[in-house]
């Protein structure tokens, strides 16, 4: 992996579907999040469709952003800790355990966001990711997520 891969071009076909970050997924965000020294950046445009209030990015996308962002950001500190390429198996798989956000400011519907993310955690199976959302920036959302490492049962 080059420094300027994106973490989701290396995700498998069978997890590469996701709403947010699946390159598979026509319908989805498809966000590209790489490494930029010990943080993580993804740069995303939202569309005319996200909507909230006219002129102003629905608060669910933005949600949606710090999740996957951070979901491919534990995958990624996961590899990174153990010097190991992303495309390398067993490969490291994320789910969210939870997503808080908090909403500081209006973010503008015409401009692109910035998400960074710092890995404040990790223990076990679990990554914790702090988030920061800018447009123009001017910081607009914060959030933390408990990534999880996908248990061999899920959704048993
Ligand atoms: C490269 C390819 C990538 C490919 C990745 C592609 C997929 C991208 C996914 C995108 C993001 C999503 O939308 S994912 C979809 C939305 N999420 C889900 O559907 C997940 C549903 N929930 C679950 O299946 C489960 O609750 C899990 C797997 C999250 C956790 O269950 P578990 O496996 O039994 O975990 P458990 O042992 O209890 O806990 C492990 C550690 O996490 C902590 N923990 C567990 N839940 C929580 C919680 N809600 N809030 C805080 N902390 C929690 C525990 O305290 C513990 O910490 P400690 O005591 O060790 O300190």
């Amino acid at each position: 992996m080059t420094a300027m891969d994106a973490f989701q071009d290396h995700y498998p076909d069978n997890v590469a579907h996701c709403y947010g970050c699946g390159r598979l997924n026509p319908h989805g965000h498809q966000i590209k999040t790489i490494w930029d020294g010990d943080e993580t950046v993804t740069v995303y445009q939202p569309e005319p469709f996200h909507t909230s209030v006219p002129g102003f990015a629905y608060g669910g996308l933005i949600a949606s952003l710090i999740d996957c962002h951070s979901t491919g950001t534990a995958a990624a500190a996961m590899y990174r800790q153990e010097g190991r390429d992303m495309d390398s198996l067993p490969a490291f798989r994320f789910v969210t355990a939870s997503l808080h956000v908090d909403f500081l400011k209006p973010t503008p519907i015409d401009a692109p966001v910035e998400i960074r993310g710092r890995v404040q955690e990790i223990k076990g199976r679990k990554v914790v990711v702090r988030t920061e959302v800018r447009s123009g920036g001017v910081l607009t959302a914060r959030g933390e997520v408990v990534a999880v490492q996908m248990p061999e049962n899920f959704g048993a």
